[in-house]
């Protein structure tokens, strides 16, 4: 395994070498949950034809990013309702949070939003979070690295087996419910999307739109994207909370773009400064640190260290991240890293939260939509505090991800 730290390195080996670093390598738990197919942790030609559809399900037809933004604020309604509910008192927000932003891609992928006492979106929240958890765990970690000697150590982390057994079957079953009623001349969901390619697709000895590629990257897509965008969010309250002059500064903009109409994406390139902040979310919040592993398909030389073909690499996206070249103050939360002397908004090539090249995320996009809307919808409410008494702590849960520590919060609403 080679570890790739710092911005140029990474950016040399993903952007400027990047169908060298587009294949995954195999890593025994991966693949045998994933049995290769998918999106995530697959190779071959799989990844690029679900890459490119779930790319243009996103963007094309009935879900275009219209439809997709009118979802996500009404999600933001629902979310503020259940914070008002605690008027004012602490309360630890991880679960309404994450179900709440999970509820999107529910939307997305079957065409409905669901309650968030669902039992089947609670099930689904918890049994990704179980997973992500169990993923970044030590002793999955060691057989990983020496399948043969810890499978027997595996012990109570079978767990992450049945709950993708059971996530899968909820796929499967949904899978089959759409097919009866589909309309192709109506689609609402990725699902339907796919079904339509499915029948379009012409026979032959290498087929991609099968049910089990849909299942696979049904499955990929809510465990890459259901907590994700919830656990940033959730870092941005936080720092909100601890950093009450920066919260003020976002919250004054609110009012001077926005009022108290509901926010929408056309707000977003007339506020600098929150899209400052948020982008500094992201970057402090550093959730994915080292990202997704790569496997060179060919012999490379990457700032003159030569990587033989067939190598497992890690890129380190936390020392990106955190390189004292492109951001002047790393250690520190620091919105003026995206804006320049004028308080005009600039981007910063090295926030590679996403990654880049081949197998950067493909849900970019849409978690940047997600995390506008939901953030400058709280902001407007509400104003975050610490509970009377506490200290916020900014010590992350490392894992697969980082998470904040779990902490309570008091949202206070706002005039
Ligand atoms: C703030 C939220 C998110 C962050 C920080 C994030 C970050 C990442 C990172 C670092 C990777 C690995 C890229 C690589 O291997 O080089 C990735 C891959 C991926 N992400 Fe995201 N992601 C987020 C949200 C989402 C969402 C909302 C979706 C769902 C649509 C999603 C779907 C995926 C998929 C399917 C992949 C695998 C792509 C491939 O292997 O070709 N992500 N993401």
């Amino acid at each position: 395994m080679v570890v790739l730290s710092g911005y140029e390195t990474v950016k040399d080996a993903l952007v400027n070498h990047a169908e060298v670093f587009a294949d995954r390598p195999h890593i025994p738990l991966f693949s045998e949950l994933t049995k290769e197919k998918g999106l995530l942790f697959s190779n071959g030609d799989i990844w690029r034809v679900m890459r490119r559809f779930t790319f243009s399900a996103l963007r094309d037809f009935r879900m275009g990013s219209k439809m997709i933004e009118d979802k996500i604020t009404e999600e933001c309604r629902c979310l503020v309702n259940t914070f008002k509910a605690y008027g004012g008192k602490p309360f630890e927000n991880s679960t309404v949070v994450t179900t709440a932003v999970a509820n999107i891609i529910v939307s997305i992928v079957l065409g409905n939003r669901l309650d968030y006492d669902d039992p089947t979106l609670c099930r689904l929240v918890t049994n990704i979070r179980e997973n992500i958890r169990i993923i970044g765990s030590p002793m999955v970690q060691l057989y990983n690295t020496f399948p043969s000697l810890f499978r027997l150590f595996l012990g109570s982390n079978k767990e992450i087996y049945t709950n993708l057994a059971e996530m899968q079957e909820f796929v499967t079953k949904t899978i089959t419910n759409q097919k009866k009623k589909l309309d192709v001349n109506d689609q609402r969901s990725l699902i339907d999307a796919f079904l339509v390619k499915q029948k379009e697709e012409k026979p032959n000895p290498k087929l991609h739109f099968t049910d089990v590629n849909l299942v696979f990257l049904v499955s990929d897509i809510f465990a890459a994207g259901m907590e994700s965008t919830s656990t940033v969010l959730r870092w941005g309250l936080l720092l909100m909370a601890k950093y009450p002059e920066i919260q003020k500064n976002v919250q004054n903009e609110i009012e001077r773009v926005i009022g108290s109409g509901e926010p929408c994406l056309m707000h977003r390139k007339q506020m600098p400064y929150t899209d400052a902040v948020i982008h500094e979310i992201l970057r402090f919040g550093n959730i994915a640190p080292t990202g997704v592993p790569h496997y060179t398909s060919q012999d490379v030389t990457i700032k003159e260290f030569f990587i033989p073909k067939g190598t497992s690499v890690m890129t380190l996206l936390y020392s990106v991240l955190k390189d004292k070249k492109y951001f002047e103050k790393p250690d520190e939360f620091y919105p003026q890293h995206f804006l320049d002397s004028d308080g005009n908004f600039v981007k910063n090539e090295a926030l590679l939260s996403f990654s880049a090249g081949k197998r950067s995320c493909v849900g970019e996009n849409l978690a940047k939509m997600k995390l506008f809307l939901f953030f400058t919808t709280l902001l407007q409410n509400f104003t975050f505090q610490a509970p009377p008494g506490a200290t916020l702590d900014l010590t992350g849960d490392a894992g697969f991800t980082i998470a904040p520590l779990k902490h309570e919060i008091c949202a206070i609403p706002r005039n």
